[in-house]
Parts: structure tokens; sequence; C-alpha cells
């Protein structure tokens, strides 16, 4: 009988080529399939010695597959998902799983996994987090759908994930389209991070006055205390590289465009369609924007004059690692957030303590934080904001006055740091037992006739003012 394979993988792209030669690493047998002949021949250049090949043909794809079938798909999303579902479901059986491993977004993968249920085949949303070394050498995996077929998938995935204590951070996510879901706010608060990131920087640079070189010493010291964090970690990295061109430090000629595929925007406009404000990836999302507006910049910079930064004695780096570790703290309680109102919203019955527990490694936001968010979620199962935690609060606190100082100093500067700025703001409105929205009432009841409520009564009321 012909030799079949455990698991199959479509797209043999960035993502996909590296994600099947970890499964083969893993001991499972792996086959793949892209519509480029050139992806599939040095998928077997370099998976020589693995139990890996694969081919262009969908057919013969299936048939090397054994059932039931486990088929991920890497390819990118919208249209070529549902035409890679479009050409292989007619060649499945009743008990097959497709996992789309993509940034799918997950009212799409909803339509998938009802189309594909009427057929018998079961359908994951998978997140998939860590880039190409994560896919290559352990990433963090989100996979949602049914939960008992997840166990035909699991022991894979286990195994090919990045481990933490011996725990593999991959486990299941919820119902439906769970996965995709918590893949797209971990990528909410992925902007958020590196938008802060980049606020610290700047600080740093044209407030203080660091070198490249101290840039990279800095981030690479914090990298060793409270905020180790892979973006720190790689930001450290990128501090040195020197380019290939002109011999400069690499950063220094990088444009300062900063692209994006949309997965942080499909954040921001959910939240806003849950009623849940993330506003420090709103901001990073516009910031994206903002700096795109580069033409504009240049004319409205030579318009208005180029700011003329000074420095400041008493403003100390270790201020500016406080301020963005409290604005690391607030970014991750707004996405959590998110999450625990859309797993109820959405009836995806999602573990908090599950997610924080699986994004500690292998994924691009892990950092030593998620443990401490982990445990405050084993603390109380139910916490609808991490700022209600005691121990994450007494960190938050105990950083406060730096995020303050270091927020006026580059206002007064005019130093943009609207990432900072968005979470001081959250957290003050966040820790603030009565706002002045009380006005905000009056006015609507005032000029709309929509009524209030009371501080000190029950009830309904309108007032002819
Ligand atoms: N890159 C990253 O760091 C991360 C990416 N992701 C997500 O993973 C997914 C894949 O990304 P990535 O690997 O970067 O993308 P790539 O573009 O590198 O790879 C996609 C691959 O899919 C192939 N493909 C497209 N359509 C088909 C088809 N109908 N049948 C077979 N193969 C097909 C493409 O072939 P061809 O080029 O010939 O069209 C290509 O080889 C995306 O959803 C992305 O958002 C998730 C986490 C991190
Ligand atoms: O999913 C990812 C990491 O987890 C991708 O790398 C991320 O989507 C990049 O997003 P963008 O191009 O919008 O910055």
């Amino acid at each position: 009988m012909e030799k079949t394979y455990d698991f199959g993988l479509v797209g043999l792209g960035v993502m996909g080529r590296n994600f099947i030669l970890n499964v083969a690493d893993n001991n499972f047998s792996a086959y793949g399939l892209d519509t480029d002949s050139e992806k599939v021949k040095s998928l077997r250049e370099e998976g020589a010695g693995k139990v890996v090949d694969g081919t262009t043909d969908k057919k013969e794809f299936i048939s090397k597959l054994s059932r039931p079938r486990k088929i991920m798909l890497l390819v990118p999303a919208g249209g070529p998902v549902d035409a890679v579902i479009n050409d292989l479901s007619p060649l499945l059986d009743k008990g097959d799983l497709i996992i789309d491993g993509g940034n799918s977004f997950f009212t799409d993968t909803d339509r998938r996994a009802e189309s594909l249920e009427s057929k018998g085949i079961y359908f994951f949303g998978t997140g998939v987090s860590g880039g190409a070394k994560g896919a290559r050498f352990g990433p963090s995996i989100m996979p949602g759908g049914d939960k008992d077929a997840y166990e035909i998938v699991r022991p894979v995935f286990e195994a090919v994930s990045a481990k933490v204590n011996g725990e593999p951070c991959v486990d299941y996510m919820g119902a439906r389209s769970a996965g995709n879901y918590v893949k797209m706010v971990h990528n909410g608060i992925e902007y958020g991070l590196m938008q802060l990131i980049s606020e610290a920087y700047d600080v740093m640079k044209r407030g203080l006055g660091l070198s490249n070189q101290q840039l990279h010493n800095t981030f690479d010291q914090w990298n060793k205390s409270k905020l180790q964090s892979f973006l720190v970690e790689i930001t450290a990295e990128i501090f040195t590289k020197k380019d290939e061109l002109t011999n400069k430090d690499l950063i220094d000629v990088i444009l300062d465009k900063a692209k994006q595929k949309g997965t942080g925007k499909w954040t921001s406009q959910n939240a806003m369609d849950l009623g849940i404000p993330v506003p420090t990836i709103d901001v990073a999302v516009s910031m994206r924007e903002i700096s795109s507006m580069k033409a504009d910049r240049e004319k409205a910079e030579s318009l208005y004059g180029a700011k003329s930064i000074k420095g400041d004695s008493s403003l100390t780096v270790k201020d500016v690692e406080d301020a963005l570790f409290f604005a690391y703290i607030v970014t991750y309680a707004q996405g959590m957030t998110q999450l625990w109102a859309a797993s109820k919203e959405y009836k995806y019955g999602c573990d908090m303590e599950t997610i924080a527990k699986i994004w500690r490694g292998g994924c691009i936001i892990r950092s030593g934080l998620l443990e401490d968010m982990r445990k405050a979620y084993a603390r109380d199962k139910a916490l609808s904001s991490l700022l209600l935690d005691k121990d994450i609060a007494a960190k938050a606190k105990s950083c406060e006055v730096s995020a303050r100082k270091v927020a006026a100093y580059a206002i007064g500067q005019g130093i943009p740091v609207s990432g900072m700025v968005a979470g001081l703001s959250y957290f003050d409105a966040f820790t603030t037992g009565r706002l002045p929205l009380n006005l905000i009432q009056a006015q609507r009841d005032h000029f709309g006739s929509h009524t209030y409520e009371r501080t000190d009564r029950e009830g309904i009321f309108h007032t002819e003012w």
C-alpha cells in the first residue's frame, strides 16, 4: 500500500514552509501543496532527510493524506482561503479537518465553518503567531472550532508549538471563530506595544539624545528586567544592524511609513461594535495612518516649523522604562477585556487564563507580564479587567508617576506619544469613580429628551430644561 502522510499543508510561503518543516521535525510525516512548483521543489530540498514531500496537484495531495485528513491552510487571508476550500472540499470525506492558520477575519471563519459543517467537514480557524521563526521552531497556536474534533489535531499542535515550563503554547480557544478572534486581538495588542516602543524610542532619541548604540544597550537591558518581551528583544537587535548598501545604521535609512494588513484595524472596529474601549490600539492604527501621510507631514513641518526639542535633566531612561511598562500593562488590559467581552457576546467560551498561558511563549506579544496575567486570571476566572487584580495594580501603581512624567515632558516638547497618553487617560478614567459624563447626560436630555438616571434614586428621568 502506498505511504500516507499524517498532516497536509496548503501554501508553502513564509509561514507554511516553516510550519511543515516543524511538523516533520516532530516525527509527523507531512505533505505540502502549493500552486508554485518552485516552492514544492525547495520544500523537498529543505526537507531532505525528513518525512516531508509536496505537490502542485490537489488530487495527488488529498490521496497522500491519512484519514481523518488534517489539512492546514497557510495562504493569504480572504479570497485565497475560499479558493482553496472550494478546490479541496469536494475531494474530502466526512470527518476530515481543514485548519485555516492565516489571519482570517472571524466572521469569514463562521461562514466557512457553517458551510463545511453541512458536508461533515470540520473547520478550525486557528491563529498562529511567531512569524517565520516561530512557525519553524515553535509558534503560539490558537485553534477554535469543534471541541471534540480538536483532539484529532491536538498531538501535532502540542508537539510543534513553543513550550514554557514544559507546557505547550497551544490550547483549545473556544467554539467557532474563537481562534481567529483571539489572534485578531493578539495582533491588536501587538500594534499597541509596537507603537509604545516607537514612542519610547522617540523620547530617548530626540528627548534624551541617546545614540543607536545607547538605544541598543537600553533595550537590551530592559529585556532582562520587567519589560522582558520579544518586541523589546528584537528592538535591541535592530539598533545594531548595519545597512549593507550604505554601511549606515539600518534603522536610520528605513522610511518612517508603517504599513498594515488590517488585523489591528479589525480589533479596533470590533471593539467599537462590542462597546469596549481599546484606545491604545485605536491610536496605534491611527499612527500608522498618519505615518503614511509622509508628504503632507513634511509640508506641515515646514509650515509650522520643525520642533526644537529641549532635554530635561530630571527625566531619566528609568522613567521611560517605567512609562513603557505602565503602558504595556494598560494595553494588555484593554485587549484582554475585549476578549472577555467578545467571548460572552459570541458565546466562544474562552478561558482567559488559557489565553494568557499560551501567549507566554512563541508569539509576537510574549513577555514576562503574561505569567502575571495568567496568575491574575487563575485567582479570578471572571476578572473583567486586569487592572482590577491587586498584583497587576501594584505593578501599574509603581510606574504611574514616571508614566505621567514622560507624557508631560513629551507633550511639552511636541514629541507625539499618543499611545502612552491614550493609555494614561484610559487608566485615569477607569480608576475614577465619578467622571464628568453626568454633564453629557444632562446635555442629551436638554437637546433631545434622551432622559437620564440619578445618583440618589432608581428610575429614568427627564427635565424640561
Ligand atoms: N508572515 C507572517 O509573519 C505571518 C503570517 N500570518 C498569516 O499566515 C497566512 C500566510 O502568510 P504568509 O506565509 O506570510 O504568506 P505567503 O504569501 O508568504 O505565502 C502564501 C502561500 O500560499 C500560496 N497559495 C496561495 N493561493 C494558493 C492556492 N490556491 N493553493 C495553494 N497555494 C496557494 C502562495 O503561493 P503563490 O505565492 O504562488 O501565490 C504562497 O506560497 C496569512 O494569512 C498571514 O496573514 C500569520 C502569522 C505571521
Ligand atoms: O500575524 C502576525 C504576527 O502575529 C503578522 O506578522 C502581523 O499580521 C503583521 O501585521 P501588519 O502587517 O498589519 O503589521
